[in-house]
């Protein structure tokens, strides 16, 4: 699985986290985060990231800033992305098994980095179930093509 990893300078400890648990799970990864020498702005990490995920050069992404909120936000404005903020296990599972989500946002001034790679880890590697999931994405995926 080829994985983009992003952040903007609230998103640091996460990222490091992700990073290493990348390596250890042996993932294909981009981190195309900020330098974090200064305040950046999470639409100019976001929306690039997120066009490479929808283009198919990535197959999922993890978008990291200080609440979440905003790189989801911009994340789930590009056509073909099902960005899910998640801070519990719970939604981390749920959020693959009924939304194949394809990009994964947390927010580093709301959960710690040892929840963080856990979160991750289980959206990595839970698997989308299909079947009537299926039919309410592609409700989604119809609507984005009326656009
Ligand atoms: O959480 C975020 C966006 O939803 C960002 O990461 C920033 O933390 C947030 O906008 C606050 O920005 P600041 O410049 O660090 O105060």
């Amino acid at each position: 699985m080829k994985v983009i990893l992003t952040a903007d300078h609230a998103g640091m400890a996460i990222r490091n986290e992700v990073i290493s648990l990348l390596e250890e799970l042996n993932f294909e990864y981009e981190d195309t985060g900020c330098d974090c020498k200064s305040s950046v702005d999470y639409p100019d990490y976001a929306l690039p990231a997120a066009k490479r995920v929808a283009s198919g050069e990535f197959d999922r992404g993890i978008f990291i800033c200080g609440t979440g909120i905003g790189m989801s936000i911009a994340a789930n404005k590009v056509k073909g992305i099902r960005c899910a903020l998640v801070h519990d296990c719970f939604t981390a599972k749920a959020t693959r098994q009924h939304n194949d989500s394809n990009i994964l946002a947390m927010g580093e001034r709301v959960i710690g980095p040892g929840l963080a790679r856990e979160i991750a880890k289980i959206w990595l590697e839970t698997e989308f179930d299909g079947g009537r999931h299926e039919n309410r994405i592609g409700k989604i995926s119809k609507y984005e093509d009326e656009m």
